[in-house]
């Protein structure tokens, strides 16, 4: 479904015009859709009804807690790596048995607190960790979860940054490695081995990486039966892609149709923890232009939303749709869309067609995932706010952070006198 579209001359989200949500919040603000976020979350949770399932939202995409609530009240499990993101899925009300814990560096507080509110699962990523886990829940007297996040070696075919599924790849457990460490896990006491997981990466826009790692978790889980090890679930990671500019990746319906015809007649349950699929093209990034700077060189025009707001397109050179959100006539330039802060890295767009003037509102599109949770205040910039829209009315579910906030816990040294 299409969040954001284009009415009477404006882009809107849902039933609110977004030039009303600027008037309203000011800008930079990201701009979600409610209707957008619950249909790619069914989008999931449907193709999955008959099995034993648990969509496990990737909080890292997005932990905005008016986002997470839609998704708890979804029903829907989540996929954390810290324990601020533990802390903001309870607080959003979701529900800790749904929770699985990804991650390599898992310290042991988060250790104790995952064990303390009771999380699904453990995907555990090295065997340093399954010991430290074992000590942890022997001394709360726990019993803990455990999957191994094995790496299957597979190549994504995404950009390095967010390929975690190869060989040098800091992330899993090589798979060949996989038997002896689940024999490991097996013979601890407190820990109890239920599932395998793999994630290959990220942004991916075509299935056989996908299945050719499913078929590899599969070939372990029959290894793992001969070992006398049972597998309960099977969970796959996220990493679906969507579309930014012309990328044709698959729906989730046919991935998980694909997953399923593979695992038929075997008695697994399957785990998904997509991110990106359930929120990037939920999202907009709205700014406004605050110059135009024509130069004997380029056109720029200079927004308020800077790389601080949204790092993907310095980080990984990632493309990302511009469209002004009252659209006018007159003659189109080549525009650099740049911000305020002091790097020439510091840019959203390069090189678009646009006819701008000063004040004009924008919409950064494809914005919901990865964007508001990788912002910084570099350049003591407060960070953006943002709003959801469900129908008719928009909702401010964090509000811009004030200047005061940005040095608030800092201190001056005292002024003791120097000998
Ligand atoms: C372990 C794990 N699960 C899930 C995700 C979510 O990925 P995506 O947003 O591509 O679906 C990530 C991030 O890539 C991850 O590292
Ligand atoms: N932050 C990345 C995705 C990282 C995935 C996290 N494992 C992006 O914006 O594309």
């Amino acid at each position: 479904m299409q969040a954001f579209t284009n009415r009477d001359g404006q882009l809107f989200a849902e039933g609110v015009a977004l030039s009303a949500i600027a008037e309203r919040f000011g800008t930079p603000t990201y701009v979600y859709s409610r209707a957008h976020i619950e249909a790619q979350y069914r989008a999931y949770a449907d193709a999955l009804a008959g099995v034993p399932h648990l969509v496990c939202f990737a909080v890292k995409a997005n932990s905005n807690l008016g986002v997470l609530n839609v998704l708890a009240r979804l029903g829907a499990g989540f996929d954390i790596v810290s324990r601020g993101e533990l802390e903001r899925v309870l607080a959003a009300g979701g529900d800790a048995a749904k929770i699985v814990f990804s991650g390599v560096g898992k310290t042991r507080d988060d250790m104790r607190r995952a064990l303390e509110v009771g999380v699904h699962c453990f995907n555990v990523e090295s065997v340093d960790e399954l010991e430290r886990l074992q000590v942890v829940a022997a001394e709360l007297g726990k019993t803990a979860a455990i999957s191994l996040r094995v790496n299957p070696d597979v190549d994504a075919g995404t950009h390095p940054y967010i390929s975690t599924g190869l060989k040098e790849n800091k992330f899993g457990i090589d798979i060949e490695q996989a038997p002896a460490v689940y024999a490991r896990a097996a013979a601890l006491p407190n820990l109890k081995v239920v599932g395998v997981d793999c994630h290959i990466g990220s942004q991916l826009t075509s299935l056989p990486p996908f299945l050719d790692a499913l078929d590899r978790l599969l070939a372990l889980v029959d290894q793992l039966a001969e070992q006398g090890i049972q597998i309960k679930h099977l969970d796959l990671g996220g990493g679906l892609g969507v579309q930014y500019r012309d990328e044709q990746p698959p729906l989730a319906g046919d991935y998980i149709k694909a997953v399923r015809e593979r695992i038929q007649g075997r008695d697994l349950a399957l785990v998904f923890e997509p991110g990106r699929y359930i929120v990037a093209n939920a999202g907009v990034l709205l700014t406004r232009v605050e110059y135009l700077k024509h130069t004997t060189h380029k056109d720029f025009a200079i927004i308020d939303a800077a790389m601080n707001d949204l790092i993907r397109p310095a980080l990984y050179q990632a493309w990302m749709d511009v469209t002004p959100v009252q659209p006018r006539d007159g003659q189109a330039r080549n525009y650099d869309l740049v911000g305020p802060i002091c790097e020439t890295g510091d840019f959203l767009a390069k090189g678009r067609e646009l006819v701008l003037a000063e004040g004009d509102l924008l919409a950064v599109r494809s914005a919901g995932a990865y964007g508001f949770v990788m912002s910084s205040n570099y350049n003591t910039r407060g960070r953006a706010a943002e709003v959801l829209v469900d129908g008719a009315q928009a909702f401010e579910v964090r509000r811009r952070e004030t200047i005061e906030e940005l040095y608030a816990g800092e201190s001056l040294l005292p002024s003791a006198p120097r000998e």
